[in-house]
C-alpha cells in the first residue's frame, strides 16, 4: 500500500488551507492596513472567479470564459435589489449567486449543443457583449456610467461596519471553498476527469458528455455571482467597466498559473494576480501585455500550474517514505456472478461515403460464453463495435441487448443499458488512481445529487462506500489491489489493459466488449489476461472479443464470427473457423483444396508461427502440402 498523499502526519491536507482562511478573516483585528485589507479583499473575489473557471476547465476540460459576465449578472442583481431597498447582504449574495447560475444555464445549453470550441466563443462574446446589454437597459443600470446609489449592505437588519463586511467576504469564501472541495473529492469529480480524458470515454461508462459540461460550467458560475454580489456591497458602485476583457485574461492567467485542475490552486493563483495587477496598476496600458506574458510563462512552464508543482514534488516525497507495493496476486476464487445478456445483431449494414464498411452483419454472443469477432484489417470489427457502442448509426438492420433495443440509443445510454467496453489503446484518465479509475465505471449506474455530495448526506455516503468496496472486490479480482493508490496512467500496458477489464465488468455489464485486449502483452500477461475472461465467462458474462491473437482466440472462444469486406464469411465453433477454407483463403490467403482439412489446419497453423507475437496472421505462399 502507497502512503496516502492527501494527510500530513495525522492531520488531513484540507485542515491547513482552512487555518489559513480563519487567519485571513481576522487580518483586520491583526494591526494589518486597510490597503492590504482592500487587496485581499480584491484577491478572494479574484479567487472565486477562478476557482468557477477551475471546475470546467481543469475538471471538464472545457474552456469558458464567462467568468465576468456572471460576475456582472451578480453585481448587478445585488445592486439593484440595494436600490430597490433590499440591503441584507445574505439575500443579496443568494440572489446573486442564482442569476449567474441561470446566466451559466441559459448560455451554456446552446454553447455546449453546438460542438467543439463553440462554449469558449460563446462565453468569449458574452464578456464582449455586457457593456451593450447594460447600455440596452441603461435606465436600470446607468449604462456605460455605471451603477449608483447603492446602500451599505445590512446583516439581519443591522448596519455592516466595514470590518464585518470583510469577515463576511472572508466567511462566503470559505464557505463556496468547502463546498468545492466537496465536490472535487467526490465521485463526480472522478467522473469530470473521465470526461477531460475524452468524451467517449465517458459515453463508454455511461457518462452523459453534455450534462457533465453542463454542470461543471454552471456550478462555476455560482460562485462569480456570490463574487459579483460582494463587490457591489464593497464598492457600492459597479461599472461596466469592471467586467471587461481584461479581468476575462486575468481571471484565466490565474487559473494557469495556480493549476486549473485545483481546488486551492484557484487561491493561490487569484492572490499572486492581484499582487501583479497591483503592482502594475500604475501602467495601466501594459495590463493586458503583463496578464498575456504570466498566461504564457504559466502555460509552458508550469504544466498543471504551482499546485501541479507543488503535487508533484509532494508524491516524490510521499513515494520516497512509502515501502515497495507487495502484489497479492489474483483472488480468481471470488467471482460474484454475472447477469450476462444475449446480444444480437441482425442485418447491421454501415456506409461511409461509397464504402460499404459493414453489410447485413448477423452474429449473436451469448451469456457464459466467449464470442470472438475476427477478420483482415479493414473488415469492419471496430466499426461493428462502435455501432453496437451507439457512436455510428446504422443504415439497416437492429442491435439488442437482451430485451432492450441499442441500436438509435446515444452512446452513454447504450452503455447504461449495459454495454461495456475496453479500447484498443487503453483509455485511463490522468491524475487518477487505480481505484478512481474502476470506480469510474459505477457512477452512471448508482447516483448521488449534487447537493447530497456537497452537504456528505447518508445516500452519498452510502454509494461512496459501494464504490469502494466493490472497487476493491474487482481490483482483488484482477490482481491490481495492492497498486491501489497508484497513478493509473503509470501502469505498465498490461495492468492498464487489466484495470479496463476490472472497470468494465465494476457494474456487471449485460456485455464486454474487448477491443484487441491482449495486443502489446507479453506471454504471461496474455496468460493472465485469458484466465480473467475465463473467469468472468464462468461467473455468466457475455464476452465478445475483437482480437488478432488467433492462438487467444482458439484458446479462449466458445465461437468465431469471421468478417470479411463488412460481411460474416464464417461463423461457427473454433474447430470449424480453423478449418474454413474461406477463412483460410480470406483471412489467411492461402489457397486451399476443397475437403483438405488436415491440410488447411497445418497452413494455418503455419501462418500463426509465421506471424509477430501477438499480430495478425501474414498470408502463407503456396498450396497445401508445398
Ligand atoms: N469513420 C470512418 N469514416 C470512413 N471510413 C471508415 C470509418 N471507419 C471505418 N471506415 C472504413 O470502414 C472499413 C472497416 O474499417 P474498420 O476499422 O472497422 O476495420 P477493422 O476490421 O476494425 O480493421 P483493424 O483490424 O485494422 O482495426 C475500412 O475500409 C475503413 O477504412
Amino acid at each position: 500500500m502507497t502512503v496516502k498523499s492527501n494527510r500530513v502526519g495525522p492531520i488531513p491536507l484540507w485542515v491547513l488551507p482552512l487555518a489559513l482562511g480563519i487567519i485571513v478573516m481576522f487580518l483586520p483585528w491583526l494591526g494589518v492596513g486597510y490597503s492590504t485589507v482592500r487587496q485581499v479583499q480584491l484577491a478572494l473575489l479574484l479567487s472565486l472567479l477562478v476557482s468557477g473557471l477551475n471546475l470546467s476547465l481543469g475538471f471538464a476540460g472545457e474552456l469558458a470564459l464567462g467568468q465576468a459576465a456572471m460576475y456582472a449578472g451578480g453585481a448587478y442583481t445585488a445592486g439593484l435589489l440595494s436600490r430597490a431597498g433590499c440591503t441584507d447582504i445574505v439575500l443579496q449574495i443568494l440572489a446573486g449567486g442564482s442569476v449567474a447560475l441561470l446566466i451559466g444555464v441559459i448560455t451554456g445549453i446552446p454553447g455546449l449543443r453546438l460542438g467543439r470550441w463553440s462554449l469558449a466563443m460563446t462565453s468569449f462574446f458574452l464578456v464582449l457583449l455586457v457593456p451593450d446589454i447594460l447600455a440596452i437597459f441603461s435606465d436600470e443600470t446607468g449604462g456605460r456610467s455605471g451603477l449608483r446609489g447603492i446602500q451599505p449592505a445590512t446583516l439581519f437588519g443591522q448596519p455592516l461596519s466595514q470590518e464585518n463586511f470583510y469577515v463576511v467576504m472572508t466567511v462566503v469564501t470559505i464557505v463556496w471553498f468547502v463546498v468545492m472541495r466537496n465536490i472535487v473529492v467526490s465521485r463526480h469529480a472522478n467522473a469530470l476527469r473521465v470526461l477531460k480524458q475524452s468524451p467517449v470515454l465517458s459515453s463508454s461508462l455511461g457518462i452523459s458528455v453534455f450534462r457533465m459540461k453542463l454542470l461543471a460550467y454552471s456550478l462555476g458560475a455560482i460562485p462569480a455571482g456570490l463574487a459579483g454580489a460582494m463587490f457591489a456591497g464593497m464598492d457600492l458602485y459597479v461599472s461596466p467597466e469592471t467586467f471587461s476583457f481584461a479581468l476575462a485574461t486575468t481571471i484565466l492567467a490565474a487559473s494557469v498559473i495556480g493549476g486549473s485542475a485545483s481546488v486551492y490552486g484557484a487561491v493561490i493563483g487569484a492572490f499572486l494576480m492581484q499582487y501583479v495587477t497591483n503592482a502594475s496598476s500604475g501602467h495601466q496600458s501594459y495590463s493586458l501585455l503583463i496578464t498575456g506574458a504570466f498566461l504564457i510563462l504559466g502555460g509552458v512552464f508550469l504544466t498543471g500550474g504551482l499546485t501541479g508543482l507543488a503535487r508533484t514534488l509532494w508524491r516524490r516525497f510521499a513515494a520516497r517514505r512509502s515501502a515497495e507495493p507487495v502484489p497479492t496476486g489474483p483472488i480468481y476464487d471470488d467471482v460474484p456472478s454475472v447477469d450476462g445478456q444475449l446480444l444480437s445483431v441482425e442485418g447491421i449494414s454501415k456506409a461511409f461515403g461509397g464504402n460499404r464498411a459493414l453489410d447485413g452483419v448477423t452474429f449473436t454472443a451469448a451469456p457464459g460464453r466467449v464470442t470472438a469477432l475476427i477478420g483482415p484489417n479493414g473488415s469492419g470489427k471496430t466499426t461493428l463495435l462502435n455501432m453496437i457502442c451507439g457512436f455510428y448509426r446504422a443504415d439497416a438492420g437492429r442491435i439488442t441487448l437482451g430485451s432492450s433495443r441499442l441500436d438509435g440509443l446515444s452512446p452513454h445510454n447504450v452503455a447504461r443499458a449495459g454495454v461495456a467496453r475496453t479500447f484498443q489503446t487503453p483509455n485511463i484518465p490522468a491524475d487518477t488512481t487505480v481505484l478512481e479509475t474502476v470506480i469510474a465505471g459505477r457512477y452512471a449506474g448508482h447516483r448521488a445529487t449534487v447537493a447530497e455530495t456537497i452537504l456528505r448526506l447518508p445516500r452519498y455516503n452510502r454509494v461512496r462506500r459501494a464504490d469502494i468496496t466493490e472497487a476493491l472486490r474487482v481490483l482483488d479480482m484482477v490482481g491490481l489491489r495492492y497498486l491501489e493508490d497508484a497513478e493509473a496512467t503509470a501502469l505498465p500496458l498490461g495492468q492498464r489493459r487489466l484495470l479496463e477489464v476490472a472497470r468494465c465488468v465494476i457494474d456487471n455489464p449485460g456485455v464486454l466488449l474487448l477491443d484487441e485486449v491482449a495486443s502489446g502483452l507479453d506471454e504471461d500477461e496474455v496468460e493472465r489476461l485469458a484466465e480473467l475472461i475465463r473467469m468472468v465467462r464462468k461467473a455468466g458474462g457475455t464476452v465478445v472479443l475483437v482480437e488478432h491473437n488467433f492462438d487467444l482466440v482458439l484458446s479462449l472462444a466458445d465461437g468465431i464470427v469471421a468478417l470479411a469486406q463488412g460481411q460474416v464469411m464464417a461463423d461457427g465453433t473454433p474447430e470449424e473457423i480453423k478449418t474454413d477454407t474461406r477463412v483460410l483463403s480470406e483471412y489467411l490467403g492461402v489457397e486451399v483444396d476443397d475437403g483438405a482439412e488436415s491440410g488447411g489446419v497445418a497452413l494455418l497453423e503455419r501462418a500463426f508461427d509465421e506471424a509477430p507475437e501477438g499480430g495478425a496472421p501474414t498470408a502463407v505462399e503456396g498450396r497445401e502440402g508445398q
